[in-house]
């Protein structure tokens, strides 16, 4: 079918019954009125990265910024954080699928972040019907019959926080005046016009986590986007909530910057650990000093990782800010009691420290896990609903604290073998259209697969990629891995014959073994789809 579009607007996508009821005039409005103010300013942010990297890669290395000590000095806070999400202790995830926006609100978390970004392969189908979905969940209307299960809301529900794409991502099948809009701009807009108001009505509000930013003008440039969105909106200023997650290591050193930039509108800070322990190996990718040891063994209490945590959380509370603990991977494991209660027992350990050490809450994976991470927490909030007040002043962490990359051993053929094996599976499954799969009884979305893919290849390239038997890690190992991995893939994938299996190999094998670092494995993807 065909829309009306504002003027300079062009939809190149397929209108299937039902999508003009989220690509109404007012939304497609609201994204050419954004993109025509916003997108220039996108732009010169993603270039300001690229050359940002340029000097990272000639051997620079980021310390807390000069211009910006009078904030960190300062003493100021955040704006009130309203009620609605004043208590965050379990945060479920997930794609912004039918069947599990409606498991995630009725789980028993605080609140539930649905994910338009690196749990869902954003097709154009996925990100329409995200939509939907969004519109009968904030109306409390959604519902789905499928095999042989009714689903409908509960009376109580997770309070609603929407991810939308980050600034490196376009949604291609929207152009205004010929160039593609931003994708995060995109998602924030359609929710915008069809749900904030909506949600006020009934006691939350538009509430935002906002992925994968560098730095605190990739921060102002959001909530430049908020303050215009609530003037056009006729919406009071400071209605839009937004936590950001902290995933790049440059954002580590201006997380009072992002905060400050913010104030009116921050939710708080969440310590995304998976794409951060990317973007330490994409920003360090060609520095020889450094290598990380096998997937597995670059956990939380790595000293690079505990001084980012730790800051994160010392930064929040001074300021007045929810400080949420990122995902642990591990998720229940079906017909393997054994097996399970060691993943259990991995989930209890990270959000027991993260609730010692301070966090307000904690994300998890899978409903199985709402109510062991609650546990943890309330042993120490007790009926507190957050412990904003737990100021963290005996944390004192350095520069150098945070560019602390250990462990560099072992690396190990198992390793090497185990991240091919999880990036074939991964891309294979994201080209289907799913872009949260578990391998090997972890959750892995695209944060988790870009470790992965960057490992392979960092350690190709970095003498210190060298396996605990000895032999360097090179292409011609990699090439000779990838088909033997494939076949492991195919045997256990779900639809494992699909052909998007064998293109994701050749894609793996491109990625990891070409010159060119891709600045994220979704950007290839997406042309594919
Ligand atoms: C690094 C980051 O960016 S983290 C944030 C992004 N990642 C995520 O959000 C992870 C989301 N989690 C998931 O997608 C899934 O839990 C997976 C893919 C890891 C595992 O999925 P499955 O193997 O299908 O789980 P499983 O079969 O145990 O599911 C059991 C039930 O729980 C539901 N379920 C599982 N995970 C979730 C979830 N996160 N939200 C809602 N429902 C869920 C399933 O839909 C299923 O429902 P049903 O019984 O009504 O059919
Ligand atoms: O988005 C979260 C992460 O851990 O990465």
């Amino acid at each position: 079918m065909t829309i009306g579009t504002p003027s300079g607007m062009e939809i190149k996508a397929d209108i299937k019954p039902g999508y003009e009821q989220v690509l109404t005039p007012e939304a497609l409005d609201l994204v050419a009125k954004l993109s025509r103010e916003f997108e220039p300013r996108r732009q010169q942010l993603l270039a300001a990265r690229v050359e940002r990297a340029k000097r990272l890669d000639a051997g620079e290395r980021p310390d807390f910024l000069p211009e910006t000590a009078h904030i960190r000095a300062g003493d100021w806070k955040i704006a009130p954080i309203p009620k609605a999400l004043e208590c965050r202790r379990v945060e479920i995830t997930g794609p912004v699928e039918r069947k599990m926006v409606i498991n995630a609100l009725n789980s028993g978390a605080d609140s539930y972040m649905t994910d338009f970004e690196d749990s869902n392969t954003p097709n154009w189908d996925n990100q329409i019907t995200g939509q939907l979905n969004m519109r009968d969940a904030v109306r409390g209307t959604i519902a789905l019959e499928q095999g042989g299960k009714s689903y409908k809301l509960n009376d109580k529900v997770a309070t609603l926080v929407v991810r939308p794409r980050g600034w490196h991502l376009d949604e291609k099948h929207v152009l205004v005046d010929g160039k593609r809009v931003s994708g995060g701009i995109f998602d924030f807009a359609l929710f915008m016009v069809h749900n904030a108001k909506e949600q006020l009505a009934r006691g939350a509000g538009p509430y935002f986590y906002l992925p994968k930013m560098e730095s605190h003008l990739e921060a102002r440039l959001w909530n430049d986007i908020f303050v215009f969105t609530q003037r056009e909106l006729g919406l009071p200023q400071g209605t839009i909530k937004a936590t950001v997650l902290i995933e790049t290591i440059l954002a580590a050193f201006e997380m009072d910057e992002i905060l400050y930039e913010l104030r009116e509108h921050s939710a708080g800070l969440n310590a995304g650990r998976w794409d951060y322990i990317f973007s330490c190996i994409k920003k360090f990718k060609l520095d020889k000093d450094f290598c990380l040891a096998d997937r597995p063994k670059v956990t939380m209490t790595a000293p690079f990782m505990r001084a980012y945590a730790l800051l994160l959380l010392k930064t929040c509370h001074k300021r007045g800010a929810p400080a949420i603990g990122g995902m642990s991977a591990l998720i229940p494991i079906k017909n393997d009691p054994a097996k399970n209660e060691v993943a259990m027992g991995g989930v209890r350990a990270d959000k027991s420290r993260d609730a010692t050490d301070g966090y307000d809450g904690g994300w998890v994976a899978h409903p199985g896990l709402v109510e062991l991470a609650m546990t943890e927490f309330k042993k120490v909030l007790g009926d507190r609903p957050n412990q904003i007040d737990k100021q963290r002043e005996d944390v004192q962490v350095s520069a150098k604290d945070l560019l602390d990359f250990r462990p560099e051993a072992p690396i190990t053929e198992e390793g090497l073998r185990y991240n091919i094996n999880v990036g074939i599976h991964y891309l294979g499954a994201w080209l289907a259209g799913n872009g949260c799969v578990p391998i090997h009884n972890l959750m892995e979305d695209a944060a988790t697969a870009e470790i992965s893919r960057s490992q392979v290849w960092q350690w190709i390239r970095t003498p210190k990629g060298v396996l605990e038997d000895g032999r360097k890690v090179t292409a011609d190992m990699v090439r000779a891995m990838i088909p033997e991995e494939l076949a492991k893939v195919k045997a256990v994938a779900a639809n494992g014959d699909n052909p998007s299996y064998v293109r994701a190999a050749e894609i793996f094998e491109q990625m990891s073994t070409s010159e060119n670092f891709a600045e994220f494995l979704t950007l290839p993807l997406y042309e594919e789809i």
